[in-house]
């Protein structure tokens, strides 16, 4: 072949073209490609089809060559016959005849597709570039050993860290430590089994130590031969729904108040302990704590401070127990603690013990430091009872049995307890009937002047006669009756019987003897809308006349609710029946509160009387209670009296009256007639 030939054959467009313009050769491929025929191309100026933006440099690129330098390789636009572009690459240089230049002649190879897929290479990559710096998601690009090349502007605000300091780390750098081992194994299996994505939710740790809840895909990148190159992850915030969640768990698995779990919580982990248990013969403990006179602190001090007495108690209780011991609060003051690992219940007098001395302390509350003590039930697995149900109502009797015990102790369950519990339900259910069946009766107590030494009162005292266990004393059915409400038709019962019996009193010569008679009211009662006009309705009834009477209320619930007590006592008082605080120093009045209740009189408990010669405190308080009754103008009287120590440390001190059994134990109403003469005539 002729070089002419290869020349018109090449796959390049060859073209020479005149200084003037003018074409002067075109190879087959320029033909073709630009649609002119030759005739028609040997008649054009080179310019017409070159596209105008290019004329300007082709002219410059002329001159170089004419003045001997040479011009690299460049890219220009021809239009074909039809009006298309085309883009092409090559080369220019002079073109000689005989060692004369008379054109230049060029060599260009079309390229207008390769343009294309560059351009629309260059397009995409940019779309997918606005698309990474804009995304909300966060999105990086991971080296397989888990470095940071490169991280999207989400992704820095996401985790607080700038790409630059992004790339100094690596994936586990700002994973959650609790995260890191799972986000390893992800990464090796996705690696081992060439996975394209994996989807899950994991915690990362932003800049400034807080944690970032994430939704994550990973999407991993292989070679063709299988070698991982890289990883990118995409994360979305999830970290408020995380939160809401958390908050949800904790509202159905915590107490809101203590943060301790809930009963719901409690049942769980009381279930999955019995069972592990179970499984390894094992032992296990439940301990249910209840706090002594709780109620007084909500009924005196108020909600409040109750509410913030309770969280204290509770992070002392957590403080004096191991990290893998279960404190749950069940509701009001009682708690329960899960005791699973513990070697030999010869330890858990021990716990008990710690416990008690944690809850002992003295609870400032802002307002006053409050003094509190504890009863714990113990009950244990498998002796005491085989499963959750049982176990924690075994524990809960053991608690009983240590209050009843006076409280601030703990007692280990026993089978007995479960009889006594029974028959506390039988105690009930008899209650109600006893009701009907007129099994109540009342005793009176006398109550002595000390200066007279004559009885200067009565205090009405209900009795229960029950057909089978004889005769029940009332510490055993008011607080059952207080539970259950019966306290209501009862106390209407004992005031309507103490009416009539003083009626009767009165008419066979008690009217001229001054004696007035207590009767006790229970919280339930004081707090009924209708209390006075029922007092007042059962005084018209009988025909008793009010100042026969004083009614004795409870210190904790005289200071319940203070300017309602007041404006009932009011009442109470207008109608003529006096009114004494009873128990006084059990309960946690407020002296200044003391000041303003229209009271008559002050009986300190008998609990302060019981040691008063043994012990100074218990001296102290009660010589200061009887000095500060005197400053209210109230008159005093000492409970529980039952030795001539007793009484004669009351009568220096000036106490008005005393109520003991030194003096004489509660009456039958026929006796107390005879009781009140021999009094009268001793004296
Ligand atoms: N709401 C009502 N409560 C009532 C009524 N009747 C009684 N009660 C309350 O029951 C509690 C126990 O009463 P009781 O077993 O009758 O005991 C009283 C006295 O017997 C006892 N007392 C008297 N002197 C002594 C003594 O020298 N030693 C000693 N150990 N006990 C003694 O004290 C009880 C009277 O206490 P108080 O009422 O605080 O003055 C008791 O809380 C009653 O209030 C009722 O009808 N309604």
């Amino acid at each position: 072949m002729e070089y002419a030939d290869l020349v018109e054959n090449s796959n390049d467009l060859i073209q020479v073209v005149g200084f003037d313009g003018q074409l002067l050769y075109v190879n087959q491929m320029w033909v073709d490609t630009l649609g002119y025929p030759r005739d028609e191309a040997y008649r054009m100026n080179f310019f017409n089809i070159l596209h105008p933006d290019c004329h300007c440099r082709c002219g410059e690129r002329v001159e170089r060559l004419r003045t001997g330098e040479s011009v690299p390789r460049f890219e220009v636009e021809f239009i074909t016959r039809t009006g298309q572009k085309i883009v092409a690459e090559g080369s220019i240089s002079l073109y000689r005849e005989q060692g004369e230049a008379r054109g230049i002649q060029g060599f260009f190879r079309d390229i207008t597709l390769r343009k294309k897929t560059e351009n629309a290479l260059r397009e995409r990559e940019e779309q997918l570039r606005t698309i990474f710096e804009s995304s909300v998601a966060g999105i990086a690009m991971l080296a397989p050993d888990g470095r940071f090349l490169q991280a999207n502007p989400a992704f820095c605000n996401f985790l607080g860290y700038s790409e630059n300091e992004l790339k100094q780390m690596k994936i586990t750098d700002v994973t959650h430590p609790d995260d890191i081992e799972d986000t390893l194994r992800r990464r090796q299996i996705a690696r081992a089994n060439r996975s394209q994505s994996i989807v899950c939710e994991k915690r990362y740790l932003r800049k400034d130590g807080s944690v970032f809840w994430a939704q994550l895909s990973s999407t991993w990148f292989f070679d063709p031969q299988g070698q991982p190159l890289y990883t990118v992850p995409v994360i979305q915030d999830i970290t408020a729904r995380k939160l809401a969640e958390e908050r949800i768990r904790e509202l159905a698995y915590y107490d809101g108040l203590t943060r301790l779990p809930n009963r719901q919580l409690l049942h769980d982990r009381l279930e999955l302990a019995l069972a592990q248990a179970r499984r390894h013969d094992r032992q296990m403990a439940l301990l249910f704590l209840d706090l002594d006179r709780f109620k007084g602190v909500n009924d005196t001090l108020g909600h409040a401070i109750g509410d913030r007495l309770l969280q204290i108690a509770a992070e002392r209780l957590t403080a004096c127990l191991r990290d893998n011991d279960t404190v749950a609060r069940l509701g009001g003051d009682e708690f329960v603690i899960l005791l699973a690992d513990f070697k030999s219940s010869d330890n858990l007098p021990h716990v008990a013990g710690k416990i008690l001395k944690a809850l002992a302390q003295p609870f400032d509350l802002g307002v006053r430091e409050v003094y509190i003590s504890t009863s714990i039930g113990i009950a244990l697995y498998p002796d005491d009872a085989e499963d959750a149900g049982e176990l924690l109502r075994h524990a809960d009797m053991a608690m009983y049995a240590a209050k009843e015990e006076g409280g601030n102790g703990f007692r280990f369950y026993s089978s007995e307890m479960n009889a006594r519990a029974v028959a506390r339900m039988d105690l009930e259910s008899n209650l109600r009937r006893a009701l009907d069946e007129k099994e109540f009766f009342i005793e009176y107590q006398p109550q002595i002047d000390l200066v007279s030494n004559r009885m200067a009162g009565l205090e009405a005292l209900v009795r229960w006669r029950h057909p089978q266990l004889g005769v029940i004393p009332p510490a055993q059915f008011i607080p059952l009756a207080e539970e259950t409400n019966l306290i209501l038709p009862l106390g209407e019962w004992v005031m309507e019987q103490v009416f009539l019996q003083c009626c009767r009193w009165h008419a066979n010569g008690l009217a001229n003897r001054q004696v007035r008679v207590a009767i006790n009211v229970s919280g339930r009662q004081f707090d009924q809308a209708d209390f006075v006009e029922m007092v007042k309705r059962l005084l018209q009834q009988t025909g008793a006349k009010a100042h026969w009477f004083e009614f004795e209320i409870t210190e904790n619930v005289l200071m319940k609710d203070v300017q309602r007590t007041i404006a009932t006592l009011r009442q109470i008082r207008e109608l003529g029946i006096h009114v004494a605080i009873d128990d006084f120093g059990t309960g946690y009045s407020s002296l200044s509160c003391l000041k303003h209740l229209p009271l008559n009189r002050l009986k300190i408990d008998k609990s302060f009387i019981a040691d008063i010669q043994t012990n100074a405190d218990d001296r102290a308080i009660v010589s200061a209670t009887i000095a500060m009754a005197k400053r209210l103008d109230l008159e005093v009287t000492a409970e529980g009296v039952e030795t001539e120590g007793q009484y004669g440390f009351v009568y220096q001190r000036d106490c008005d009256e005393v109520q003991g059994f030194y003096f004489c134990r509660p009456l039958p109403a026929d006796k107390v007639l005879d009781a009140c003469r021999k009094h009268l005539d001793e004296s």
